[in-house]
C-alpha cells in the first residue's frame, strides 16, 4: 500500500485529491497538511472531500506529514511547493507538484532540490490536457510558418496566477515545435497603439470568472483559414486522478524531474 499525503488538502484540489486517494486501488491517505492558522487546520480530512469523516486530520506540521508519507501531492503554490519539495528531498521522499506559476528561477531551484529525489511537477494532470501537448507540437510543425498562433485560457475568479501553467506549457510546445524561444516571443500585452503583430510572437490572452474549471484554446490563424485546438474541463477530478496516478507511478522513478508526459508514457 503506498502512503499519500496531500499539501493543500483544505483547498478545492485538496478536496478532490482526498476523494481520488479514496477510489483508487493500492493507495492510502497517510496525512493531510495546510497552511498554519487556515480554520480547517485539525478538523477531518475527509469533510472537505465531501467524504464525512476518514480519521486523517488536517495538520499543519510539514515535517510530521512528510516522515509519514510515501509521496507528498502538493497543489498549493511555488513558494511553498519549493520547502515542501526541500524538506521532501531531506527524507528522501518523493513529491508530486501540481502548483503553477513558477518563474523561470524557481523551475531551475526546483531541478537542483530534484537530484536526490523522483519529483512529478506538471502544470495540468489531464489526460486530455497532455494529449494536446503531443498533438500541439505536431500541429505546429506541419502548419509552420504560415499561420500565427494566439493562446487563450479561461478560469474561475479564484485563481491567483495568470496566464495559467497550462497555457505557458502550451505556448513552450509551440515555440519548440517552430523553433522558437518562448520567453523572447510569448506576448502578454497589447494596449494602446502597439503596432502590427510580429511573425514570431504567440499572444496569450486570460479570462477569469465565476466558477470555470480550466478552459484552453490555441489557435493557428492563416490567411483564409484557422485551426482552433481546444481542451474544456468539466471538473477538478481528472486533475485529481491523475495525481494519485503520478503518485503511484513516481515511487518507482529514478531521482529528477518529470512530467505527466512521462507518467502516461507519452514521449
Ligand atoms: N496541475 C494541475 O493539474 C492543476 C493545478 N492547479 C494548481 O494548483 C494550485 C492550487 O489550486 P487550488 O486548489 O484551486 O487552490 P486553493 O487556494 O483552493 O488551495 C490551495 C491550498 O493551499 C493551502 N496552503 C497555502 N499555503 C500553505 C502552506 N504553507 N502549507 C500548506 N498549505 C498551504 C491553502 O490554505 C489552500 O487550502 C494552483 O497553483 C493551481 O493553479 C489546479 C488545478 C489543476
Ligand atoms: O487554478 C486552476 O484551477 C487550474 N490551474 C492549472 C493551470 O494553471 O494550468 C490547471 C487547470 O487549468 C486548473
Amino acid at each position: 500500500m503506498i502512503k499519500i499525503a496531500v499539501c493543500g488538502a483544505a483547498g478545492r484540489m485538496g478536496g478532490r485529491i482526498i476523494a481520488a486517494i479514496k477510489e483508487t486501488d493500492g493507495v492510502e491517505l497517510s496525512g493531510a497538511l495546510d497552511r498554519p492558522g487556515h480554520p480547517m487546520v485539525g478538523q477531518d480530512a475527509g469533510f472537505n472531500a465531501g467524504l464525512g469523516a476518514i480519521g486523517v486530520p488536517i495538520s499543519d506540521d510539514l515535517n510530521e506529514v512528510v516522515k509519514g508519507c510515501d509521496v507528498l501531492i502538493d497543489f498549493t503554490t511555488p513558494k511553498v511547493s519549493l520547502k515542501n519539495l526541500e524538506v521532501c528531498a531531506i527524507n528522501k521522499k518523493s513529491i508530486v507538484i501540481g502548483s503553477t506559476g513558477f518563474t523561470p528561477e524557481e523551475r531551475v531551484l526546483a531541478a537542483e532540490l530534484a537530484k536526490e529525489i523522483p519529483v512529478v511537477i506538471a502544470p495540468n494532470m489531464s489526460v486530455g490536457v497532455n494529449v494536446c501537448f503531443k498533438v500541439l507540437a505536431d500541429v505546429a510543425k506541419i502548419l509552420g510558418e504560415d499561420f500565427d498562433v494566439e493562446i487563450v485560457e479561461a478560469h474561475h475568479k479564484m485563481k491567483k496566477d495568470s496566464p495559467s501553467g497550462t497555457a505557458v506549457r502550451m505556448g513552450e510546445v509551440v515555440a519548440n515545435a517552430l523553433g522558437r524561444d518562448y520567453n523572447k516571443v510569448a506576448n502578454y500585452h497589447r494596449e494602446g497603439i502597439c503596432g502590427e503583430r510580429t511573425h514570431e510572437e504567440i499572444g496569450m490572452q486570460t479570462i477569469r470568472g465565476g466558477d470555470i474549471v480550466g478552459e484552453h484554446t490555441v489557435y493557428f490563424i492563416g490567411m483564409g483559414e484557422r485551426v482552433e485546438i481546444t481542451h474544456r474541463a468539466h471538473t477538478r477530478d481528472m486533475f485529481s486522478r491523475g495525481s494519485v496516478r503520478a503518485a503511484k507511478w513516481v515511487v518507482n522513478a529514478k531521482p529528477g524531474v518529470w512530467d505527466m508526459q512521462d507518467v502516461l508514457g507519452l514521449r
